[in-house]
Parts: structure tokens; C-alpha cells; sequence
């Protein structure tokens, strides 16, 4: 199996995206009858989830074979040492592996590493790839938004080879067109259960302690109270608003919030920031012959995170003029 093909099928295989729980204390909840995931996921669809959580201390077990396939392919990759400074973030792990580093209150092991790489490449690749792919489709179904944005990075950015993350902060309108993404289509729609603590009322209703709240985020970002015209795709929405994304603003959580809001917050903005800048500086982007800005489909794939059903197809062609 291919390196690509292997992490394609550790990232699209549902029990590892649930074995997660393995490394973290917070699945112990997977028996409670009122388990996220558990709920989420019917009963013998794709396995008893609801059982997880006596047999996921014997992890060889649990583990699928395509996680250890990505892991040991990592390593091999990483087993030479390198200068610090040169290291990536692998490298970086398991230089502190070596020098037997305390995180918290033990060494950090292999089993850590193994934890935090699964972290990343579950909660980081997916939501970032999809965050770009629907900006993307929405700056393909919007010509006036895509020209504006190009038009933006290429006068501020002048001539260069690659746009850096020093550069990102000159680029508002990109930033709006980010914002307004993740309003329409934040990559995860349900953010992870919240337990209420102290009874409150909402609409009429009393929600007792111990109510596990479950946020749609999706449905937020799309309410007609809170957005004018929501369906529509309008970056400039954002001009004057003090609206971000950092979890204080409850209309728009691309990243959740509260203790849990995601940890990657910057990483995940950067990413997607730097990914989208660098495609729309150096390309310009042309639907494939014969298709027409109405055929472009936005239908989504059910899943805990949300992405396109069918591929975005976009012709690139090179931008010559800087
Ligand atoms: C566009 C990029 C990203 C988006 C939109 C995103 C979104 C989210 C959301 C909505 C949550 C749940 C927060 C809540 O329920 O309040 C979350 C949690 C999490 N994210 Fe991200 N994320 C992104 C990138 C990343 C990256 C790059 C990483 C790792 C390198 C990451 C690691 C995590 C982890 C570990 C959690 C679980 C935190 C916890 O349960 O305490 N995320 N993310």
C-alpha cells in the first residue's frame, strides 16, 4: 500500500476516527446511553460503538492495522536524526522521546506521539482541506468575490514567488472570504457536546444541570435572525464587523468554544490563510469546459465533518504576470 493510500484510509475509516478515545481520558463517557457518538452513530451501523470503552484499554486490539501501517511509515521516514532547527514536527517529538522529556506529570512515550500524531491528522488535515475546498467552490460560483480576492493578494503581494505568513495579515477581503466559508460551511457542523453546569432558561425552557447540549453550528451560521440574506455568499458582510472566530462571537464557532474550543485555533487559520493565498496568487481558476457556474454543486456529505460530496473540479492556469 502506498504511503497516500494508506493515510487515505486511515483518515476515511470510521472506527479510527472513533478510536481516538484511546488516548483520552474523554470517551470514558462511550458507555453512558448518552454518548455523543454513540448517538450519533446507529446502533451496528459501523459497530457497537457504545461497548468502546472497557475494551479500548487493550488498544493493540482496537487499533486499526492502517493506524500502525501510518504510524510506522512516520517513523521510518523520521528515524534519522536531525540538526535542531532543521527538525520537523515528528522530528521535534521524538527528539523529546529521546531526551526523555517530562510533559505534565510523566516522560513523554511513544504512545503519546502516537496520540498527538493521530490528533493532527484527524483534526487538522480534514478541516483545513475542507475549509479550502469550499471557499474555493463558493469563489467558483462567484465570480465578482474571486476577481476581488485575486485582485487584493495580487496588488498587495506585488511580485514574489510565495506569499509567507508575514504577508497574510495585508489581506482583509481574504480574511472575510475565510470568514464567510466557515460561516456557510464550517467543517465540523456539531461541535463536541457541552454538559451543562448550572440550570438556565432559554425560550421558555429550563435546562437543568448535567444536560448535554449539542451545538449546530451549521444551522448558527445560516440563521435568518442573526444573517441578512444567509444563504448567500457575501464576504463584504464582514467589513465593519467585529465578528471572528475566536469563540467569544457565538454566531460564528467554526472552532467551537469555551475549554474545549479547538487548540489549533491559529494553526487551522493559518493554514487554511497561507493555502488559499498562495493558489489564488500564483492560478487563475476556470470551471472545465462545457461547465457553468450554475452546475457547480455545493451538496454536502454527511459525516462529523463536513465536506463536498462530489469533487470540486477547477482548471488552474498559471498566472504569469508577476
Ligand atoms: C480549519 C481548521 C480547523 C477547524 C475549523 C477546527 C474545528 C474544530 C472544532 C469545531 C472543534 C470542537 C470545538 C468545540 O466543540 O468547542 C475542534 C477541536 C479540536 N481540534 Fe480543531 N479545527 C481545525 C484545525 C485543527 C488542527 C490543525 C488541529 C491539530 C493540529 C486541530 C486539533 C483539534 C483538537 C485536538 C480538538 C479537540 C479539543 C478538545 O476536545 O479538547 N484542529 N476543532
Amino acid at each position: 500500500m502506498s504511503k497516500n493510500a494508506s493515510i487515505d484510509e486511515f483518515r476515511g475509516n470510521i472506527p479510527t476516527k472513533f478510536s481516538l478515545g484511546i488516548f483520552r481520558g474523554d470517551f470514558r463517557q462511550t458507555s453512558d446511553p448518552r454518548n455523543f457518538l454513540g448517538n450519533l452513530v446507529p446502533r451496528n451501523s459501523v459497530g457497537n460503538f457504545r461497548g468502546i470503552s472497557e475494551e479500548r484499554r487493550n488498544s493493540e486490539e482496537l487499533f486499526p492495522r492502517t493506524c500502525f501501517v501510518v504510524h510506522e511509515q512516520m517513523f521510518e521516514l523520521h528515524k534519522e536524526e536531525k540538526e535542531k532547527g532543521s527538525e520537523d514536527f515528528v522530528d521535534l517529538l521524538l527528539r523529546l522521546e529521546r531526551e526523555e522529556t517530562v510533559v505534565g506529570h510523566e516522560n513523554l512515550t511513544r504512545n503519546h506521539i502516537k496520540a498527538i500524531l493521530m490528533n493532527v491528522l484527524l483534526a487538522g488535515i480534514d478541516t483545513s482541506s475542507i475549509t479550502m475546498t469550499w471557499a474555493m467552490a463558493e469563489l467558483a460560483r462567484n465570480p465578482r468575490a474571486m476577481k476581488k480576492v485575486q485582485s487584493e493578494i495580487r496588488n498587495q503581494m506585488g511580485k514574489r514567488s510565495v506569499i509567507s505568513l508575514d504577508d497574510i495579515d495585508q489581506l482583509k477581503y481574504l480574511k472575510m472570504v475565510i470568514k464567510e466559508t466557515w460561516r456557510l460551511h464550517p467543517p465540523a457542523p456539531l461541535l463536541v457536546p457541552k454538559e451543562v453546569i448550572s440550570e438556565f432558561e432559554v425560550n421558555g425552557y429550563m435546562i437543568q444541570p448535567k444536560t448535554l447540549l449539542h451545538v449546530k453550528v451549521w444551522a448558527i451560521g445560516r440563521d435568518p435572525g442573526t444573517w441578512k440574506d444567509p444563504e448567500m455568499f457575501l464576504p463584504e458582510r464582514f467589513i465593519g464587523s467585529n465578528i471572528d472566530t475566536k469563540g467569544q462571537n457565538f454566531e460564528l464557532l467554526p472552532f467551537g468554544g469555551g475549554r474545549r474550543i479547538c487548540p489549533a485555533m491559529y494553526m487551522g487559520t493559518t493554514m487554511v490563510e497561507c493555502g488559499l493565498a498562495n493558489m489564488l496568487y500564483n492560478f487563475d481558476w476556470e470551471l472545465p469546459e462545457d461547465m457553468m457556474v450554475e452546475d457547480l454543486d455545493m451538496e454536502e456529505a454527511p459525516g462529523l465533518t463536513v465536506s463536498k460530496i462530489n469533487e470540486l473540479l477547477l482548471v488552474p492556469v498559471e498566472y504569469l504576470d508577476h
